[in-house]
């Protein structure tokens, strides 16, 4: 895939929160030839649904426990409400912008997990159909994109983890870069009693981190993601705060902003 690509992957603890200006700036990179690739997450959005209906809900390291009643309800609020919804967003900016699953086109095959004994029906990505994506840049439109993908029947519907997907899509799209965006400004240490954000971190501190708790609950799916991904062609993760003013665009201009995380 042309460098001109990058994935961004948009957590649901930010998506309510990022302004208009977001927006607008994904806008000017597409002009510039430059085009976001958008995978999803809406965790808190699903959360909040499944206590509508009354359902439990519980993650075991970081992954919800899914059987079929909460997949219909993963399916509806991911693929329906939070993916309409970016779309919309991004139309609005002048942009233009088509959302699918995993499940569209057979866009992303899974394997159940491999505690999928604890879990239940959660996917690990097994293949991305990257011409489908290709072909919608192609047309001119930016591809946004849910994480629910399809077993290897094609019948059975798996959850993923958003930042497993976005991580499996960078890797198979060949992109260079992939973009976290979160509710946080990176990844953050203590020291000396002071939080500060990372600029960069290596495979080993990750570890370290993950190890001393440091990187705990959302961080480590992020950052076991991006360690992934590096190992192919990608060849940078910055995690990022969706707040920060024209964080995108700073971010591909190669400005000092939130955690680089690099070979
Ligand atoms: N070392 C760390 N630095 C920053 N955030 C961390 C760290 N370890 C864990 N976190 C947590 O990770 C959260 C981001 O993950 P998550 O809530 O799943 O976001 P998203 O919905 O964007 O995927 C942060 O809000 C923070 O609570
Ligand atoms: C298997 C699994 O845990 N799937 C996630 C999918 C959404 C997600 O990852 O959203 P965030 O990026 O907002 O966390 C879930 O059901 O919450």
């Amino acid at each position: 895939m042309s460098a001109m690509c990058f994935v961004m992957k948009c957590g649901g603890s930010t998506l309510a929160a990022l302004p208009d200006s977001f927006f607008s700036d994904m806008k000017r990179l597409q002009d510039e030839a430059i085009i976001p690739v958008i995978v999803h997450g809406g965790g808190p959005a699903i959360s909040e649904a499944l206590a509508k209906f009354g359902i439990e809900t519980e993650f075991v390291n970081g992954l919800r426990k899914t059987n079929e009643a909460v997949l219909d309800v993963v399916e509806m609020v991911l693929s329906g409400q939070i993916n309409k919804e970016i779309v919309r967003k991004i139309q609005l900016s002048g942009a233009k912008a088509i959302g699918l699953s995993g499940v569209d086109g057979s866009l992303i095959q899974v394997e159940p997990v491999p505690n999928a004994h604890e879990v239940g029906l959660v996917g690990d990505v097994t293949e991305v159909n990257a011409e489908l994506i290709q072909g919608i840049i192609k047309m001119g439109y930016m591809p946004v994109i849910a994480p629910v993908g399809l077993g290897a029947d094609g019948g059975q519907r798996y959850n993923i983890n958003a930042d497993t997907a976005a991580g499996a899509v960078a890797s198979q799209l060949g992109v260079e870069r992939m973009i976290v965006v979160t509710d946080v400004p990176g990844i953050m240490k203590t020291v000396n009693g002071e939080k500060k954000v990372l600029s960069s971190v290596t495979v080993q501190e990750i570890d370290e981190m993950i190890e001393s708790g440091e990187i705990y609950g959302g961080m480590i799916p992020k950052v076991r993601a991006a360690v992934q991904c590096i190992q192919g062609k990608v060849r940078e993760v910055i995690i990022v705060n969706g707040a920060e003013p024209e964080v995108l665009s700073r971010v591909i201009k190669g400005a000092a902003i939130g955690t680089r995380i690099v070979k």
